[in-house]
């Protein structure tokens, strides 16, 4: 593997791995932006001679040139950086000016953390969605994107109005124009496509010129940045960030990673701008709860939460897979009265969620398959248009960038839940079929002839 970048933090810290894009969680537990360290070293002797250096390559657009006319100067790169920046269909990417096959020799020099440069709108011209107008924004109407882009875009809001007051507004002098709910709109969909993240304790780093790096989903390892030890001046030593391809590359060509394997393409959107390609990425989150009006409910709460689950359960749904293993126990748990709740007594306290991993009885199989019939049903009767619309807008090719993502993303949650629904449709078509609590009961204790008729006395 050979290291692309290699800087220095000041001061040292550890390094642990590193992604692009943070939890959003995590950005809820700033209560203003990021403290960013406003140094870096880079190293200073990097790899081999290049060959087309950015400023000579006519594509790359002039503040890029002039950035790495900058850098160059700085003795953050060399005639041996193995990459430079150029003009890929991802917008602007890195590209190496040699093949890259093996880990090499590196050194540091020095970057102001702070400089960063405003990409042009082709580049981002998916990055918006938080920016989109109400028309845009209705292309994805029903859709769990939806509502997520609008509870972001309301934290966010908040957070601005927070940081004009307590920041902004005291320092105006610092600020060389008046900043807009869209510049921080801006600013927050730079750090959430572009920082790396889980670096040093939570905190975010922006490092320009390593950020041009793009995602492939053929990169299947997040192993790209790492922690060595190296020369971080003339006197010292530090911890070194560095950032290596993860797969030999040929001269030419872009150097990708993999930005996330966890993320599912509504996340992908959301953060990035773009949907990814690698498959078990279409997902739809089913969020199901206990009812406070339960009659069972403190019963049903003790065993959903010895079961490491809560009154709300939240689960993924990926397209083409299997359900989640814990989504049917939950399922008849939630489902669970009349006859049934016996099972809820405290003989059971230690079996009850071995006993509703298995159908419990007819009427409480059909209660769950009905409910999530119904949660599928009206979830597709919120999007404006049907499956079957989407597939022939996709078919019928030409769609503007931005509406071909919503119409991916629309047509993907109804995938899913179309599955769902199949899969309790059948489901409910076979309820004769299913062995229930009191048959596997009477089996155990003998009751059950070879013909499957109940007998008296045990055999
Ligand atoms: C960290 S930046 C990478 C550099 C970026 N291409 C640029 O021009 O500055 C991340 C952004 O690059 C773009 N990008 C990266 N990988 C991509 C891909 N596989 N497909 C489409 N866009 C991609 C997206 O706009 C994403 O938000």
């Amino acid at each position: 593997m050979t290291a692309l970048f290699s800087l220095y933090h000041a001061p040292s810290a550890s390094f642990p791995s590193t992604s692009f894009g943070t939890p959003l969680s995590t950005l809820k537990h700033l209560s203003s932006f990021p403290r960013i360290k406003r140094t870096l070293q880079f190293k200073r002797t990097l790899f081999i001679n290049s060959l087309l250096s950015a400023e000579s390559d006519p594509s790359v657009p002039p503040q890029v040139q002039t950035f790495w006319q900058w850098l160059r100067e700085e003795g953050v790169v060399s005639s041996k950086t193995p990459v430079r920046p150029g003009v890929v269909p991802e917008g602007l990417g890195l590209v190496t000016q040699r093949d890259i096959a093996k880990t090499e020799r590196e050194a540091g020099g020095r970057l102001p953390m702070a400089t960063l440069y405003r990409h042009s709108s082709r580049v981002y011209q998916f990055y918006y969605i938080l920016c989109r107008s109400e028309e845009e924004l209705s292309e994805i109407q029903g859709t769990q994107l939806l509502s997520t882009t609008l509870d972001v875009k309301k934290y966010v809001q908040s957070e601005f109005l927070k940081v004009k007051k307590e920041v902004i507004l005291p320092n105006r002098q610092l600020f060389p124009f008046p900043i807009s709910l869209d510049d921080f709109f801006w600013a927050f969909g730079i750090i959430r496509s572009r920082a790396f993240s889980r670096l040093r304790g939570q905190s975010l780093v922006l490092i320009p010129l390593v950020d041009l790096i793009n995602h492939s989903h053929t990169v299947t390892t997040e192993d790209h940045a790492h922690e060595i030890p190296g020369p971080a001046g003339l006197f010292s030593w530090d911890l070194l960030f560095s950032l290596r391809s993860p797969a030999p590359v040929k001269a030419g060509e872009q150097v990708f990673i993999q930005y996330n394997l966890k993320k599912s393409n509504a996340e992908f959107v959301l953060d990035y701008g773009f949907v990814d390609l690698m498959p078990g990425r279409d997902k739809y989150m089913l969020t199901l709860k206990i009812s406070e009006s339960d009659p069972y409910f403190g019963d049903k709460l003790d065993i959903a939460e010895s079961n490491d689950l809560g009154q709300t359960a939240c689960f993924d749904i990926i397209l083409d897979r299997p359900l989640p293993p814990t989504m049917f126990p939950y399922l008849r748990l939630i489902a669970l009265g009349g006859s049934d709740a016996f099972l809820l007594e405290s003989s059971f306290t230690d079996s009850v969620w071995h006993h509703l991993e298995l159908p419990v009885s007819r009427a409480n199989e059909e209660l769950l398959c009905r409910s999530v019939q119904h949660v599928c049903k009206s979830a597709l009767s919120g999007y404006h248009t049907t499956l079957e619309e989407d597939e022939k807008l996709k078919e019928e090719g030409n769609l503007d960038p931005r509406l071909e993502i919503a119409v991916g993303i629309r047509a993907a949650e109804k995938k899913v839940l179309q599955q769902i629904e199949t899969i309790f449709n059948e489901r409910e078509l076979g309820l004769d079929g299913l062995e229930y609590y009191h048959d596997r009961r009477l089996k155990e204790l003998g009751l059950v002839g070879e013909q499957g008729e109940i007998i008296c006395q045990p055999k």
